[in-house]
């Protein structure tokens, strides 16, 4: 990290009810560490050996990697299929007798529903019985659920980047992990292909290629087991795995459902109104092209000032 990054520690909330959420921490949509919040036996329940007993049938497919820090530019992970059980004991432990790459490789597991092209993931489905053992606050309506996604990380994995556009209660069952998320209006200074940053060590940036990254404000904390991150629709979230960590997320719609997008089964697809003003940049960008090089860096300059001066939400400072 160097001096100018700008940091902000993560707000951490304890003895927070529904009505505590709606009214004090929700309407801000910031980050927040909610401590305390029961979330069932899930927290003495789910050790190695216990989840290991289950899913002996339930095929995964894990995100396999010869680094911690997966790389999805220049591909360093391979999907791999394997069952639950032997998937958790692998996760588990530093070094394999049995791997795909290297003895050292370390796993990511983001589930999915049963036919992921279809299918959203949701615990209830695809683990019924450990299901049974995490409670999920009450802080939406159920209507609006989306899904419930298995998150199981070896020690110090790295997950890249992102953005996803439903609101989100990451539930951190076992193992610490580190977190670092920007501000939606921080995208500018992000680096994105589509919904990652492409800048992959956010602690040391290439700063040749990456000059305004550091300029970014980041808001960083570390969750402890039983903690609930709420991530707000949008937020970017890195997150480092410091330990070997089981967590679940739940993703619900806390927009009118008709804005999403009906094929999305990741919960992180654009919504609709966006995507169609994404296709007509395309149109306008196209129509430039027409133009001699000088004419359409003017005419670019001049539909982003339209863009800014008509869209950015001035009240919103970070
Ligand atoms: O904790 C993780 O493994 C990633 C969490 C995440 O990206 C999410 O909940 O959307
Ligand atoms: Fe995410």
């Amino acid at each position: 990290m160097t001096e100018t990054t700008k940091h902000l520690d993560l707000d951490i909330y304890t003895g927070v009810s529904k009505d505590s959420f709606l009214t004090e921490i929700y309407p801000k949509r910031r980050p927040a560490v909610l401590r305390g919040v029961d979330i069932g036996p899930c927290r003495d329940k789910w050790t190695v050996e216990y989840l290991a007993t289950q899913g002996i049938t339930t095929q995964v497919k894990v995100h396999v990697s010869t680094m911690p820090q997966m790389d999805f530019i220049n591909k360093n992970f391979l999907y791999r299929s394997m069952p639950f059980s032997d998937f958790v004991r692998r996760a588990a432990e530093e070094s394999h007798m049995e791997y795909f790459i290297d003895e050292k490789e370390v796993y990511y597991l983001r589930a999915l529903g049963n036919d992921p092209r279809k299918d959203i993931a949701d615990i209830h489905q695809q683990f019924p019985d450990l299901a049974k053992d995490i409670v999920f606050p009450d802080f939406f309506e159920p209507n609006c659920f989306f899904s419930s996604v298995f998150r199981i990380a070896s020690r110090g994995l790295q997950l890249w980047t992102h953005y996803d556009v439903m609101d989100n209660l990451l539930i951190q069952v076992s193992g610490t992990k580190r977190v670092v998320l920007f501000s939606p209006q921080e995208a500018d200074k992000l680096y994105l292909e589509g919904d990652k940053s492409s800048v992959l060590d956010i602690d040391h940036p290439d700063l040749s290629r990456y000059p305004l990254f550091n300029q970014a404000v980041r808001i960083e904390g570390r969750l402890q087991p039983g903690d609930i991150l709420f991530i707000p629709g949008l937020w970017f979230h890195n997150v480092i795995s410091e330990e070997f960590g089981v967590a679940v997320n739940v993703f619900w719609k806390n927009l009118p459902p008709e804005l999403y997008d009906h094929k999305d089964t990741y919960g992180n697809k654009d919504l609709l109104p966006a995507q169609r003003a994404m296709q007509i940049v395309d149109g306008a960008l196209k129509a430039l092209e027409k133009l001699p090089a000088q004419y359409r860096d003017f005419y670019a300059r001049r539909l982003v000032l339209r863009i800014q001066s008509k869209t950015y939400n001035k009240e919103m400072g970070t």
